[in-house]
């Protein structure tokens, strides 16, 4: 399959259905077949592994990555100011940084005045926003007062969920039928029935809500379903691993490492990587202690945010500014499509200093519910 890209979509230059050979499926890999994991990538040869040993992920950098996904607060300081840091003077650091990304609160006047005239689009990420982060994913709920304050945003400007979760479990989360939902990183949207996108229209199916309304969906990375069907169910085995959790987001699956100890975290690594070499098709990305997998397609939160944009009508970069709230690398992609050209603003919610592409900072989930309070207090 190739994928073609274009301003808003991916574009599946081959339609046709799908077989195992266009899909490049190990036999043994086919969706359903009962065949377990080949002895190269199961978790007690892995486990047999003497430390020390897991040189692929050590040289492709994934151990690393894994590390500063939440680093110790010295490292990221380190970094941030390229080594240059005074003996533990994290705040002229954090200072330093917080000048170069503001506080989307104390700079609300001005991002106010630039939304004068224009129609505010508002794009929110779940976890790590709209509510903390937590050891157990299952438990990672927002507040009454966060959903009071989304609901409020909902009923003044035109509001997204845009999440790694997939589009059910999210909503099952947020449960607000007010809002627009993306799921799996963008690649599963559901948008209006009478809203079409002018881009290619024939990847859009029809479909009916929660409240069995009808609504168009967008899923561009549809035929790789069975292919992450079959790989959740040989990552699953990796929770042999004590404190190891996989969870099927439809069209990506997460492996989370928070609750693993650090001692472990290179025998899942290994476990990821070996079972990857199998799906040439597949990637990770790195989010917060989670190894997301994920279809090798052109399409990621920022093209999530030009689809839903275009899809609801607002085409001109004049007419309206979106604002795009979020905490974790994939997020980078919406901040940089908006930095691109001006089009709006991404703001970053994090306590510790990160590079980033967004424009403005908050420091957690309490700081994003006082900024949406004061965009509905602004309308109001
Ligand atoms: O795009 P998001 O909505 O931010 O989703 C990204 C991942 O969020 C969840 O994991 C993260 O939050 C958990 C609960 O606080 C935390 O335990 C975990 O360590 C974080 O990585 C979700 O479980 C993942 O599947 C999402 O990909």
């Amino acid at each position: 399959m190739d994928v073609k890209s274009t301003k808003t979509s991916p574009v599946l230059a081959d339609s046709a259905p799908i077989n195992k050979s266009r899909l490049g499926i190990h036999s043994s890999r086919l969706p359903y077949s009962q065949a377990g994991p080949t002895s190269s990538n199961n978790i007690l040869t892995i486990l047999r592994k003497k430390r020390g040993n897991f040189d692929d992920v050590w040289t492709n950098g994934w151990l690393d990555a894994m590390r500063s996904s939440s680093p110790p607060r010295k490292n990221i300081l380190q970094n941030f100011t390229s080594g240059e840091v005074a003996s533990d003077d994290g705040d002229i650091a954090h200072r330093a940084w917080m000048t170069k990304y503001p506080s989307a609160l104390s700079s609300f006047r001005q991002i106010m005045d630039c939304a004068k005239n224009r129609k505010l689009v508002v794009f929110l990420d779940y976890d790590g926003t709209l509510s903390p982060i937590v050891d157990n994913p299952d438990r990672a709920f927002m507040s009454a007062e966060m959903r009071c304050a989304v609901k409020s945003v909902a009923k003044y400007f035109p509001t997204a969920i845009i999440s790694g979760r997939s589009r059910d479990k999210v909503y099952g989360l947020v449960r607000l039928k007010e809002l627009y939902y993306a799921g799996s990183h963008g690649m599963d949207i559901m948008f209006p029935a009478e809203e079409i996108p002018s881009g290619d229209r024939s990847i859009s199916t029809k479909s009916t809500d929660q409240q069995g309304k009808e609504v168009n969906l967008f899923q561009p990375a549809s035929e790789f379903l069975p292919m992450i069907n079959e790989v959740f169910k040989t990552l699953v085995e990796i929770t042999n691993v004590k404190g190891a959790k996989v969870e099927n987001h439809k069209f990506c699956v997460s492996v989370h490492y928070r609750n693993v100890d650090e001692n472990s975290w290179p025998i899942v690594a290994q476990f990821v990587y070996d079972v990857l070499k199998e799906y040439p098709r597949l990637r990770i990305t790195h989010g917060r202690k989670v190894l997301e997998v994920r279809p090798v397609i052109d399409w990621d939160k920022g093209k999530a945010v030009e689809f839903l944009l275009e899809s609801l009508g607002f085409t001109t970069n004049q007419d309206v500014l979106p604002i795009y709230i979020g905490d974790d690398r994939t997020d980078e992609d919406a901040f940089k499509v908006l930095r691109s050209g001006n089009r709006g603003y991404g703001i970053l919610v994090s306590a510790v200093p990160k590079e980033t592409n967004a424009f403005f900072s908050l420091r957690d989930p309490s700081e994003v519910k006082k900024f949406l309070e004061s965009l509905v207090r602004m309308k109001q």
